[in-house]
């Protein structure tokens, strides 16, 4: 990216004029998917038995809250390794089916407060259970909570929904088996197959389908995928760069609940403008995952394109892994996606145990309170030792944060919870930032994620007698974990046997459930994001500006001789002195990329700007 002060460096007057009407980059076309295989019953009416969970019944389901907020009373952490290890042994949770272990004996909670947050564990409870059920558990926007319902079925709380969730998991893997069998084939080489997937999303529509590509897909995919996640045009373009001439034999997967961001329909755009500078029909290659009717849901109708897969209104972004969302593009990169529902549905229905030492959701969540002190006073470190599962945290980042995050509670007290989630993978992690979490700020608590099997049976070797590459990973990890300790950090380990389809889906319905209930516990709404919002809204007046701003330097870069002109000149041609500082980042900016010239000058004393447009348009092509 060209510096501030290289943007200044063009002289004037260079100027041409162009009295040509040019067609405004806003109207490109939009695009195209046909839906053969689904079919969209009409969706039933809430009716006024449909149980709402708005603050006042959210209050009624814990009316047996005690008045004031459990505060851990914190001691030092037992140190004496006999007790250590009766906690550990008390303490360790086992979910013998998938394999998986929680360990919370290194977070210091004591008995009392455990049977002091008891009140509030059962109230959550039973808001779980009311959710499950169907109750409007995202009061503000009106909406069910339904993302356990997408690996059990039968849960759902109509028929109607059962079979859209059914339908759709089957239309998925036919979908997917018919890529990878061939029997769909890429348009411009019949004899050929799809080799690649471009996913096009953001947040909730990337980071679950980012996260288990990295932990499953195999070596040789079927189909390779890569991403689409951001409006960096630099970013979009080297994706497409990489797939060079196999574009023609890319599937562009276009996923948007709302169906509406402005990223998405950003890189949406310019991979179509990339199929077209290629000669190939997009509507052809492209797939959509979004909600019924949507903007994009009606583009790509419209357009014809490939296929389509709908997005319920009660699958939040950040919970949509085990919907099309997810399934579609793990399931063309080969990865067993019943599998990933049956780990899920397993946790969640350990997850469904009102007893609290013997639901790793509320375990987790009893230690999140503890060490947080249920207002986030510690950040959440996440610790995979395993490179397959790096982008976990990145994925709980947003599942975390968007959840609870929250500024008002329930009651509509202003609260500003939340719980900071960051890290990356162990061991890589000890030789950056782990000697400050060792003696530097003590505001984190570790989780550590443990893989037993470091490799596939029969591949290890011991690289000096007796040691392994992998238990070197091990030792590591064990030898942090006790560092940690020994200097009064608390942490929490998750162990798995293997990275599986299995574990991974178990593991992200462990967080899922871990979210709501840790909601509960504090009283907020973890189904909305009411906070985003202003930010899109700001960005949103920063381009209305930007016109503006436009349109007022054309004006004068028309006049004979050309104007230029200040900053000051352009705010208040714009109507917007107040505005002056965005004024120049959009100058800048736009300098830098070549679209205005710095007449006069430096940027680095942005009084002594003056600015034009090196063309002029007699249309009032800005307006
Ligand atoms: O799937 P969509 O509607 O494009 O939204 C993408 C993401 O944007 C957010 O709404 C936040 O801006 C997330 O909650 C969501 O996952």
């Amino acid at each position: 990216m060209a510096s501030v002060s290289g943007i200044c460096s063009s002289s004037y007057p260079f100027k041409s004029k162009h009295f040509t009407a040019r067609s405004s980059p806003s109207s490109t076309i939009m695009p195209s998917f046909r839906i053969d295989s689904l079919t969209f019953p009409t969706r039933p009416k809430l009716d006024d038995r449909t149980l709402v969970l708005t603050p006042s019944v959210a209050r009624e389901v814990s009316a047996d809250l005690s008045k004031s907020d459990p505060s851990p009373k914190k001691k030092g952490l037992e140190k004496d390794p006999g007790a250590l290890w009766r906690r550990y042994v008390d303490w360790l949770y086992q979910h013998k089916e998938l394999g998986l272990f929680l360990d919370v004996s290194r977070i210091g909670f004591s008995e009392e407060f455990v049977e002091e947050m008891e009140p509030r564990f059962q109230a959550a409870f039973r808001a779980m259970q009311e959710l499950e059920k169907g109750a409007i558990a995202n009061p503000d926007e009106g909406r069910m909570v339904g993302h356990y319902w997408l690996r059990s079925s039968k849960l759902a709380p109509n028929p109607f929904l059962k079979l859209q969730i059914e339908n759709t998991l089957e239309a998925v893997c036919k979908f997917a088996e018919d890529v990878v069998s061939g029997k769909i084939k890429p348009p411009s080489s019949p004899e050929g197959r799809f080799t690649h997937v471009l996913s096009v999303g953001i947040g909730g529509s990337a980071l679950g389908p980012q996260f288990v590509a990295e932990a499953l897909a195999p070596d040789n995919p079927p189909l390779k995928i890569r991403f689409i996640d951001n409006t960096d045009p630099a970013g979009i373009d080297h994706q497409i760069a990489q797939l060079g001439p196999e574009l023609a034999s890319t599937i562009v997967i276009v996923i948007s609940k709302s169906g509406g961001t402005p990223e998405t329909r950003n890189g949406l755009l310019e991979v179509q403008k990339a199929f077209r500078e290629a000669g190939l029909d997009f509507a052809k290659q492209g797939v959509a995952i979004t909600q019924e009717n949507s903007l994009l849901d009606n583009t790509a109708r419209i357009e014809g394109w490939l296929a389509r897969f709908p997005m319920f209104d009660w699958v939040g972004g950040r919970t949509s892994e085990m919907s099309a969302v997810g399934l579609l593009p793990a399931a063309l990169q080969g990865i067993d996606i019943r599998e990933m529902l049956a780990g899920a549905s397993l946790m969640d229905e350990a997850n469904r145990t009102t007893v609290v030492r013997n639901n790793p959701a509320a375990l987790l969540a009893l230690c999140w309170y503890w060490a947080s002190e249920g207002v986030g006073s510690k950040d959440m470190v996440i610790l995979p030792y395993k490179d397959s599962l790096l982008l976990f945290s990145r994925y709980l980042q947003q599942l975390v944060m968007e959840s609870i995050g929250k500024e008002f509670d329930l009651d509509g007290n202003r609260v500003n919870q939340g719980l900071t989630v960051y890290g990356n993978k162990g061991s890589t992690d000890q030789h950056a930032y782990i000697q400050q979490l060792r003696e530097g700020v003590h505001n984190f608590f570790v989780t550590f994620i443990e893989v037993l099997r470091d490799r596939p049976p029969g591949h290890d070797w011991e690289l000096e007698p007796g040691v392994t590459c992998g238990d070197y990973l091990f030792g590591m990890l064990q030898g942090t974990r006790s560092a940690l300790y020994a200097k009064d950090r608390e942490s929490v380990t998750v162990t798995v046997q293997e990275v599986t389809a299995r574990s991974v889906g178990a593991m992200i319905a462990l967080y899922e459930r871990a979210v709501g209930i840790y909601a509960s516990l504090v009283n907020i709404n973890a189904y909305h994001q009411p906070g985003v919002e202003a930010g899109k809204k700001a960005a949103g007046e920063v381009l209305a500006l930007q016109k503006r701003v436009l349109a007022v330097l054309n004006e004068a870069s028309c006049k004979e001789p050309v104007e230029p002109l200040t900053l000051d000149e352009v705010a208040e041609r714009c109507h917007a002195p107040e505005d002056i500082e965005m004024i120049y980042k959009i100058i800048a900016h736009m300098a830098a990329n070549d679209r205005a010239l710095i007449a006069e000058g430096s940027c680095g004393s942005p009084r002594s700007i003056k600015v034009f447009l090196g063309e002029c348009y007699v249309d009032d092509l800005y307006a």
